[in-house]
């Protein structure tokens, strides 16, 4: 290991390698903070008249128990039937002890299912709660943020909050009871033996919090450096043949060797740390009963106490450490959980931009007549995507947009499903502020084909009827067969039944195509939105794909974002953007006449399919 390189070393031999910087944004835990507590205890609310009271009963019953035996053995069994040699008060007693052990153990046994359940349930609610929220949320949040760091908060940050759920809070009432009660009780056994076996509950303390803390510390250092370890595999497998290609394997196993290398010497470290850890208490454990020996031993002696005295305080002090540990470790549950916790709430506080407002109509039989009026737009308060767009799409017609990359295409697609509000001026359909309507009663009436297809998990079936979930088995095929998807489906191994993974890997570009064409076919949206893919398909695939085109724009008002001269020609009307605006439109033919922007694309186009 000497001869690794840790990932700094690495960094500054070789500073190309500095692309290898996987920041790590994730707080693992914060300071404690009552107001985030209560609004995580708010979640307990509806279990607070049902399980919760169950379960801290079964806890008390099992926690008293423990805490009388100890005294019934010394005082009653040794000092009293064992002393006075009563046997029929020693039979009591052992049937007595049974009793109480047996309820005990029945409590216990509800106590562990009924605070599972609990932290299940609350689990349970909350990632239900989180998942719905995020699901309203506009796009512009997801804009900023990557589908990961979504799905960790929605999957590691609610786990992390199970523990404290499931153990944490009801265990954090039992210890305080349990510890409470034993130091109770020694007091009331023997207060001078009591502060004398008592000395060692600051060595406990130390070790449950100082010590567990720096261990965890070290921990949380090795989980750092494992997730480091993660990004990099994943990255350099992911790119394995762009790093083949350019020959970089020796650099790229270079900084391996670093990151692995630091990770070994995390780990080395926290176990080091954690070795300390079971011989302190069995240390604090011994100086204990050597107190408890000596001085309890001399007490005997002259008297002051009895052997039955003698054998509880054992007792209990075996039982002292058990409080503490679970005391330390609940804390640092608390300090995850406030860490975790805030992250979900950062999500849940999170208002969508897009709002609905309360008294918001619904679109009656939507025409798809679609005005900008005077429509400013931007994505950043710096940089403006849309500037002053006015225009008309009327009800029936296709209406392509071109221009440049970047020129605002989809940008104008977005503020007509209300993905985004425009920064001034609106967007009307039928007349109406899409302000003023509600989002379901307009993006139902709207179907979007994007270039990248999205496929879900699930058969070629459910993919297309995702267009409109109540659509019989033969209204699915039918809008199949129209789009001319039926031949390629018919092939596949299962037909209609064919199980396609997410994103549609055993698809081709074309045939996705064809099967999002079915699917917003099937949902006949007034207006259809059309993000035209650029893929290059082959001419079969194009006719094909033209012709379901053809089919789909029927009697409805269709916006596309169109790259094919074939589709654009056809067009009732092409708005050419640049830069945010306007430039130029008409139909293909006034367009070509006026010799502007777009007769310079359509020129360019044509010399390309000549350089070919
Ligand atoms: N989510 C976003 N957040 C911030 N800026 C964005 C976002 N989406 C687009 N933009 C910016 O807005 C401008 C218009 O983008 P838009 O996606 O509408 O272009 P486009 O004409 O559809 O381009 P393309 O043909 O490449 O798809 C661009 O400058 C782009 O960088």
């Amino acid at each position: 290991m000497a001869k690794s390189i840790s990932a700094n070393q690495s960094k500054k031999k070789s500073p190309h390698l500095n692309r290898f910087y996987y920041p790590l944004d994730q707080a693992v835990e914060k300071p404690f903070n009552w107001k985030q507590m209560l609004r995580l205890l708010n979640y307990l609310k509806p279990y607070v008249k049902t399980l919760m009271p169950a379960a801290i009963a079964v806890m008390l019953i099992s926690t008293i128990v423990r805490l009388v035996v100890p005294v019934i053995i010394g005082t009653w069994v040794i000092d009293k039937a064992i002393t006075e040699q009563n046997v029929s008060l020693l039979t009591y007693l052992i049937i007595g002890i049974s009793v109480l052990y047996l309820v005990s153990f029945i409590a216990n046994k509800y106590r562990i299912k009924w605070v599972n359940i609990l932290g299940q349930r609350v689990i349970h609610d909350l990632r239900k709660s989180l998942f719905s929220h995020v699901q309203r949320l506009s796009h512009n949040f997801f804009d900023s943020r990557s589908a990961g760091s979504i799905l960790v908060r929605i999957l590691n940050d609610v786990n992390s909050l199970q523990e404290l759920f499931t153990n944490g809070i009801i265990n954090l009432l039992m210890d305080i009871v349990l510890l409470t009660g034993i130091i109770v009780m020694l007091f009331v056994l023997s207060p001078p033996l009591a502060l004398a076996v008592l000395i060692i509950l600051p060595i406990m303390f130390f070790i449950s919090t100082k010590l567990r803390r720096t261990i965890r510390r070290s921990w949380q250092d090795v989980r750092i450096q494992k997730s480091r370890l993660n990004s990099h595999l994943n990255e350099s497998m992911q790119g394995i043949r762009i790093t083949q290609s350019f020959s970089q394997e020796k650099e790229n196993t270079e900084f391996f060797d670093g990151v692995n290398g630091d990770n070994y010497e995390k780990e080395r470290v926290a176990m080091k740390k954690s070795a300390y850890f079971g011989p302190f208490v069995e240390m604090s454990n011994a100086i204990g009963t050597v107190i408890l020996i000596s001085y309890g031993a001399h007490l005997i002696i002259n008297g002051s106490i009895q052997i039955g005295i003698f054998v509880s305080f054992a007792f209990y002090l075996g039982m002292f450490w058990e409080p503490i540990s679970r005391l330390g470790q609940i804390y640092n549950q608390l300090l995850v959980a406030m860490a975790s916790s805030e992250r979900i709430f950062e999500f849940l506080d999170e208002q969508p931009n897009v709002k609905e407002k309360e008294n918001a109509q619904t679109f009656k039989d939507m025409k798809g007549h679609i005005v900008f009026d005077h429509v400013q737009f931007a994505y950043n308060e710096d940089r403006i995507a849309l500037h002053e767009i006015s225009l008309e799409m009327k009800p029936g017609q296709t209406v392509a947009l071109v221009g440049h990359t970047g020129s605002g295409k989809t940008t104008i697609a977005n503020l007509i499903s209300r993905f985004y509000d425009p920064t001034q001026g609106s967007v009307k359909i039928d007349g109406h502020d899409l302000r003023d309507m509600r989002l379901d009663s307009l993006r139902t009436n709207i179907s979007v084909v994007l270039q990248d297809t999205f496929i879900f998990s699930g058969t070629i079936m459910e993919n297309i009827r995702f267009g409109r979930p109540d659509a019989s088995d033969e209204e699915v095929k039918e809008a199949a067969r129209v789009v001319g998807a039926d031949d390629f489906i018919k092939r596949l191994n299962n037909g209609y039944e064919t199980e396609v993974e997410e994103r549609g890997n055993i698809l081709s570009a074309g045939e996705r195509q064809l099967l999002s064409f079915a699917r917003a076919l099937l949902a006949d949206p007034r207006i259809l939105i059309l993000d035209e893919a650029t893929a290059s398909i082959d001419t079969e695939t194009e006719v094909m794909i033209q012709t379901a085109l053809k089919r789909l724009l029927q009697g409805r008002t269709a916006i596309m974002i169109a790259h094919r001269l074939s589709t654009i020609r056809e067009a009732d009307n092409i708005i050419v953007l640049e830069h945010g605006k306007i430039l130029e439109q008409g139909n293909h033919d006034e367009l070509m006449k006026h010799g502007g922007e777009y007769y310079d694309l359509v020129k360019s186009q044509f010399e390309m399919l000549d350089a070919l």
